[in-house]
């Protein structure tokens, strides 16, 4: 079974995908990471001239050695790097395959990122797109950063959660929008354990209805 889940920044998605992974026993990979480890690479070439050719190579050198600092990858800036560099259309190609490869092991996988109902697995047994409102979203980014001892700025905080989504929307070769078959889920009101009982419901019901077909 794939299970694609999309939504934008701190909605929530990574941590669905990991509950809805441990809950099923697939494997789960949060595409998020491989852009991170790309924008990290380039960093040193940020809106300067050559940023988008070194931004393809970092990609085309990738592997899940890369993915390995969380820490670092999933620090605010990294985000803002992220989000600059899967603009460039052939740096998405070229993590292309690694993540189709990864949704198609035997047996199956959960993905969470922007794209993945859309582009990358438009063949998902299942496909949730995870909404919450923009303040919902900062509240918990700031909490999730206040827990590792970071200062946070809420107000620049919900700025910058808000430029990320305007470029992802934007993006001509982002595919980030709510594919015609996903499932909506809004968890502005949910809880974790909430949220993650929805979302098994969720894919419950669609393969039991699919096992009807
Ligand atoms: N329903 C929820 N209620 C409260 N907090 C939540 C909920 N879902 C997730 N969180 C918390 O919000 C923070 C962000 O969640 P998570 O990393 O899963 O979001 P994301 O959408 O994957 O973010 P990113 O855009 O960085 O990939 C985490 O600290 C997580 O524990
Ligand atoms: N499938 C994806 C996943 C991510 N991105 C881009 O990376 C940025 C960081 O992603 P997070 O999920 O870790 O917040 C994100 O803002 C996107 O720009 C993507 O394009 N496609």
């Amino acid at each position: 079974m794939i299970i694609a889940v999309d939504g934008p920044a701190a909605s929530g998605k990574g941590t669905l995908a990991s509950g809805l992974a441990r809950h099923y026993g697939l494997p789960h990979l949060d595409t998020g990471l491989l852009y991170r480890a790309v924008g990290r690479a380039v960093s040193d070439w940020e809106d300067q001239p050559g940023f988008e050719d070194a931004a393809i190579a970092a990609a085309r050198a990738l592997d899940a050695s890369h993915l390995a600092d969380v820490t670092e990858l999933t620090s605010a800036r990294s985000g803002v790097l992220a989000s600059k560099v899967a603009v460039i259309g052939p740096v998405r190609a070229a993590l292309f395959d690694y993540q189709r490869n990864f949704a198609t092991q035997p047996g199956g996988a959960v993905l969470d990122g922007r794209d993945i109902g859309t582009n990358i697995c438009p063949d998902a047994d299942v496909k949730l797109f995870i909404q919450a409102d923009s303040k919902a979203r900062m509240e918990r980014r700031a909490r999730q950063l206040e827990s590792r001892g970071l200062e946070v700025d809420r107000y620049a905080l919900y700025h910058q959660i808000e430029e990320r989504d305007a470029r992802d929307m934007a993006n001509p070769n982002g595919g980030f929008y709510k594919a015609d078959d996903a499932h909506l889920l809004d968890t502005t009101l949910l809880d974790i354990e909430a949220a993650l009982r929805a979302a098994i419901a969720i894919v419950e019901t669609t393969m039991a209805h699919k096992a009807k077909l």
